[in-house]
Parts: structure tokens; sequence; C-alpha cells
């Protein structure tokens, strides 16, 4: 299967500018959400659970076809709660009805990631609405009870190695668990809606313990009560791992180089983009003095 962009005649940066401004003010008004946590971190998952159903061995899933809009894919228990982040895209998709619904949920993390102060992402359009029967099983999505050995092999079908799944990893500095979406719960300590390294230096600076959580799941909770999942918690488990998480958490100029390059290519995963197709850098509100 070949997963073509289409070439955007009739759209040009400016008109891309405007759906990426139309979803920061929305962002920026909306802050209430999830006790005032907003509406970054789960348009953040959004983005990555809608290009991460990608199988590189055949070309299937991924963000280009849009599929999360069928009920198929985004009742996949995997994606408990990202409802959330759909129906905060819903009326952006009304306003702009010429955006596919794949360029429209990778956008809206493009947008998450640079409005919470991290790098900017660079991002192309193209990706085209594909029928409802073109949607990618459930189960493509990865488990959090699991070590090292599974996170690695996991990643290598997303064609992502050990550097990139660190660097993605530290968007677990956004946003919190949900006992009632996925049996983790926490952290009650700062659930940030800030982009930074804080992911890599809790791993290394903070006295983890393994407890059973009310869902009866294990998790790894802290004194300050922040939490790691076990696939987070194995990332100072092992050596390779390690080594990454301690560059991240001396160097955050090289974590958001490496997650920006990181983050493009998990939500262009299957696309081949014409060599007309433009590649954006949105400015931020702020950046626009808006
Ligand atoms: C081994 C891979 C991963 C596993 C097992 C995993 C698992 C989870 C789980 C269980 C949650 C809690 C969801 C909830 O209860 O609402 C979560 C949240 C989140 N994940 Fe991951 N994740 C992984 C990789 C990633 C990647 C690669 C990204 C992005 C680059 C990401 C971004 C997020 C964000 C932003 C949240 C917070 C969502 C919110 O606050 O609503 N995760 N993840
Ligand atoms: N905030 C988070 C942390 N943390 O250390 O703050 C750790 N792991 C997480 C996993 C999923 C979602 C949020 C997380």
């Amino acid at each position: 299967i070949v997963h073509m962009a289409q070439e955007i005649k009739d759209k040009s940066e400016k008109d891309y500018q405007e759906v990426y401004n139309a979803i920061a003010v929305k962002l920026r008004e909306e802050d209430e959400f999830d006790g005032y946590i907003g509406y970054g971190p789960v348009l953040t998952r959004l983005a990555w659970h809608s290009s991460g159903t990608w199988d590189k061995n055949n070309n299937t899933g991924g963000s280009f076809g849009g599929t999360y809009q069928f009920q198929k894919e985004s009742n996949d228990p995997s994606n408990k709660g990202l409802h959330n982040g759909a129906e905060f895209l819903a009326p952006i998709h009304k306003q702009f009805p010429w955006l596919s619904h794949g360029d429209l949920y990778t956008l809206g993390g493009v947008v998450a990631i640079q409005e919470l102060q991290g790098p900017v992402i660079p991002w192309r359009p193209g990706r085209v609405d594909l029928p409802e029967d073109m949607t990618p099983d459930n189960g493509r999505l990865p488990d959090a009870v699991y070590g090292a050995d599974y996170v690695r092999n996991f990643f290598k079908r997303l064609d992502l190695n050990d550097q990139e799944v660190v660097a993605l990893m530290g968007a677990h500095c956004l946003g919190r668990t949900h006992l009632q979406n996925t049996g983790f719960d926490g952290p009650w300590g700062a659930a940030s809606n800030t982009f930074t390294n804080e992911f890599f230096l809790n791993l290394l600076n903070e006295n983890w313990k393994l407890e059973k959580n009310e869902a009866k799941n294990m998790q790894w909770n802290s004194p300050k009560g922040y939490m790691m999942l076990p696939t987070d918690h194995a990332l100072i488990e092992d050596d390779k791992y390690m080594a990454y998480v301690k560059l991240y958490a001396t160097n955050n100029d090289k974590f958001f180089e490496d997650f920006a390059k990181a983050f493009k290519k998990l939500l262009e995963g299957g696309i081949t983009f014409p060599q007309s197709t433009p590649t954006y850098r949105f400015e931020t509100l702020d950046s626009q003095g808006l």
C-alpha cells in the first residue's frame, strides 16, 4: 500500500497558520479542562495514537487516512479518554472542512506542543481521508505494564530507534494518567501543561517505589506524588535507554531538537510526500503577538 500525500494547490502557509491559530486560541480559552491542565496533553496523545497504529511491514494504519474518526478505531480501549481531544477539534473541522482528518489530528498535536512552550514541530499537509473499511484493527497501540524489551520491540514496527523512543517518551511530562481511562492514576503532584525535560529529571531524581494501584495495576510512585508507568520506568532499567535519559535530563536543547524530529517522523509514518509539498514551521500565538 502506498499512502501518497495529495498536493494542496489552493491553500497557502497563511491558510494553515489560520487553522493553527484557531486551534491555539481555543486551547488558550478552554483552560479549565481536566482540572485546569487544559487540552494540550490530550491533543498530543490524540496525534500520537492516530499515528501509532502504523505498521511499517505492510504500510497499514498510521495518520494518513484519518481513520480515528470511525468508531472502530476511536472505541479501541487503548483510546479511552481521547474523545475529549476529538470533540475539541470537531468545531475546527467545521470551520475548515477542506482539512483532512489526518491533517487535523496531527496538526492538533503540533499546536499543543508548540503552544505549551515546546519545540517547533515541522509539519506537512496532504493526508487523505480513507473509507471506514480501511480502519486498522484494535490492538496496535502499546500496553503500559511491560519493560524495556517490550518497548524496544514495539517501536520497531513504527521504525523508531532507542534514541527516538526515549525522546518521544519525554511527552509524558504533559498531563496525567486517569484511573477511569487506563487503570493508572496520578501524578497527583504537578501534572504539567508545559513542555519541558521534567520527565527525565523526575526519572533520575525521584525515589521510585513499585506499588499496586486502586485498579490493581503496578505503577511506580514517588514521595512527592509523582508516578511512572512500568514502560516509563523501563527507560532507567535499560543501559541503552538510560544513556539517552541522562542526555535529555542534562541538555534541554538536545531534547527539544530530538523530540521535534521524532514527533515529525511519528506523525508522518507511512506517508510519501511529493517533492512539491511544503514543510511548515508555524508561528506560536506569542510570537505573532496574539
Ligand atoms: C510505551 C509507549 C507508551 C505507553 C505505554 C503510554 C501510555 C500512556 C498511558 C497509560 C497514559 C494515561 C492515559 C489516561 O489514563 O488518560 C498516557 C498518557 C499520555 N501519553 Fe503516553 N504512552 C506511551 C507513549 C507516548 C508517546 C510516544 C507520546 C507522545 C509523543 C505520549 C503522550 C502522552 C500524553 C501527552 C499523555 C497525557 C494525556 C492526558 O493527560 O490526557 N505517550 N500514556
Ligand atoms: N505526567 C506523567 C509523568 N510524570 O512524571 O509527571 C510520568 N508518566 C506519565 C505517563 C503518562 C501520562 C503522564 C505522565
